[in-house]
């Protein structure tokens, strides 16, 4: 079958067949093929993006413990609550997503305030990753879920 659009013709001066396309009005003698997919790492989003996140592990998480705290027992409910609190904060300009990544957050990362550096697709969990790669720079995810915990991601290159 021919890609959509495409009609096969035959010349009224050579009897010969060609190929028209009824969207683009183009012709042309040879049979149309479908237009490669476009590569998985297609010209759509950022190859690498830098982000900083603020996590707030609980009793749930693969590991429920942290530089903050031998063993973290508080429940997803209370970690949502947390992450939410300290999202408002950043929104309203009260606290800086480094501050409060660097006092708050159950990642190590928060000795550099939450920053992660550069990252490509493929290294961090599902959820993270497309989170990540959705933001804009500068801009501040909603809450987003891993098996680690309850994080929310800053983009900042
Ligand atoms: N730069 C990378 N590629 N490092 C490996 C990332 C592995 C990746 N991690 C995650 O997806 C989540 C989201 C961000 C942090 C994170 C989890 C955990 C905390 O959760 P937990 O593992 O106790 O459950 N922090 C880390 O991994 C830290 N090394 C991230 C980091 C810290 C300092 C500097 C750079 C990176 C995964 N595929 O599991």
């Amino acid at each position: 079958t021919l890609p959509a659009g495409w009609e096969k013709r035959t010349s009224r001066s050579t009897g010969q067949s060609y190929y028209l396309n009824q969207f683009t009005k183009e012709s042309q003698w040879d049979v149309p093929t479908e237009p490669a997919k476009a590569a998985s790492n297609n010209k759509g989003g950022p190859e690498k993006v830098q982000c900083s996140h603020l996590l707030v592990k609980h009793a749930g998480s693969r590991r429920p413990s942290s530089w903050k705290s031998e063993e973290i027992t508080r429940s997803k409910e209370e970690a949502i609550k947390m992450v939410q609190e300290f999202r408002d904060q950043i929104s309203s300009g009260k606290a800086s997503f480094a501050e409060l990544a660097s006092t708050e957050s159950d990642c190590s990362s928060a000795k550099r305030g939450g920053d992660l550096g550069l990252f490509g697709r493929n290294a961090m969990q599902k959820p993270f990753e497309e989170a990540a790669f959705a933001l804009k720079v500068g801009e501040l995810s909603n809450i987003v879920e891993t098996d680690s915990g309850v994080h929310i991601i800053m983009r900042t290159a």
